[in-house]
């Protein structure tokens, strides 16, 4: 991927400073904790591995053709943010498709957000693909007047951010809708496991190709594809406020996180023996684990009443 033209070089650190020093939380490990049985304690960097890059894209790549393929459809309509998850979707799918196929909806809700918008204009065009840019405050406020006095979206910062995560997502439909192309979705297997995503906004997609793929995985992806350097640099933000970062809501970096959800989720290794192995502290563990649980209803589908006894 060539594209080393950045519309704006200050873009991803501005509204933080140096994001990996000086906003950076700490990142849960305890230095004091010991494996109980004794073993090797792994590190959090593990989690980083993918075994094959170039076979991990060349699966990717073949999902979104296969998939596009079944479905009969033109392409794919895919939100782009100018950060990692969705650069490596859009990439992957032109691999899958070429560029003709691919039609990138860039969103901007604020100010912050419109930094990061030249960034996803900048990537668009290197990748070759047709894109619009659509800023959403006028939308957006026609929300606050809903019954403003039961849901007054001033000074919520989730129920903003749930509510622009769902008009992209109806945006990207429309976009779908009116020109036969599918949906492609940017979530990856961290944000799904942590239910770390807007229900039905950014969770709602036709394909997921980098669903099965932790976010540390994600990124070595992202280094095989030759994703520009400033979007690798860019820290994980849901971008909606200034300064907020993915590691601050999650009390975590991603190598702790994903660490910890192979160990827990993927292998049912015990709470307690995760943090011991890690070396980390048994509140981070517990506290993502209790995210795992509590979000179960969003990876799946709405629960109904059985017919008794039929299927
Ligand atoms: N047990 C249950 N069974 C069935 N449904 C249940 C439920 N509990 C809640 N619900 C429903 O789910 C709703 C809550 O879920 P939801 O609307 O998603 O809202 P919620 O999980 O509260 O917020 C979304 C979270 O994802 C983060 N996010 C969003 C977008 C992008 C990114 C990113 O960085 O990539 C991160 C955001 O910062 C926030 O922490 C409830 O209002 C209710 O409708
Ligand atoms: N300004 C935007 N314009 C269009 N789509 C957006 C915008 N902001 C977020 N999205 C969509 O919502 C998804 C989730 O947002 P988020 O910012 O968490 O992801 P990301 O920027 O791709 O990656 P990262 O987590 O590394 O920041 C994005 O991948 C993208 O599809």
């Amino acid at each position: 991927m060539d594209t080393s033209t950045r519309s704006d070089p200050g873009a991803g650190t501005r509204d933080g400073g140096d994001p990996y020093t000086a906003t950076r939380p700490g990142t849960g490990r305890d230095p004091a904790a010991r494996r109980e049985d004794g073993a090797t304690e792994s590190t959090p960097a593990d989690a980083a591995a993918v075994d094959d890059p170039d076979a991990e894209l060349e699966r990717a790549v073949s999902f979104v053709r296969e998939t596009v393929s079944a479905a009969d459809a033109d392409g794919v309509v895919i939100n782009m943010s100018g950060g990692l998850d969705s650069t490596v979707a859009a990439a992957i799918a032109v691999e899958a498709l070429g560029s003709d196929r691919v039609y990138g909806l860039i969103l901007p809700c604020n100010k912050i957000g419109a930094h990061h918008a030249r960034d996803a204009e900048g990537l668009a065009e290197a990748l070759g693909i047709d894109h619009d840019t659509v800023h959403l405050q006028p939308l957006l406020a026609q929300f606050g007047s809903v019954a403003p006095d039961r849901f007054g979206l001033h000074d919520e910062p989730t129920l903003v951010g749930n509510a622009t995560a769902r008009l992209r997502m109806t945006l990207a439909y429309l976009a779908a809708n009116a020109t036969g192309r599918l949906v492609c979705g940017t979530t990856n297997r961290s944000e799904r496991l942590l239910g770390y995503l807007t229900k039905h906004g950014d969770g709602a997609a036709d394909l997921l190709p980098l669903g099965h793929l932790y976010k540390t995985e994600v990124r070595a992806l992202a280094e095989t594809l030759e994703v520009p350097g400033f979007v690798l640099e860019k820290p994980p933000t849901a971008g909606l406020l200034a300064g907020q970062r993915d590691a601050d809501d999650l009390g975590a970096d991603y190598d702790v996180v994903d660490s910890v959800l192979r160990l827990a989720v993927d292998e049912g290794v015990e709470a307690g023996t995760v943090a011991a192995r890690l070396g980390l502290d048994r509140e981070t563990v517990d506290d993502l684990l209790e995210r795992h649980r509590a979000t179960e209803h969003k990876r799946t589908p709405p629960p109904m009443p059985d017919r008794g006894g039929s299927a």
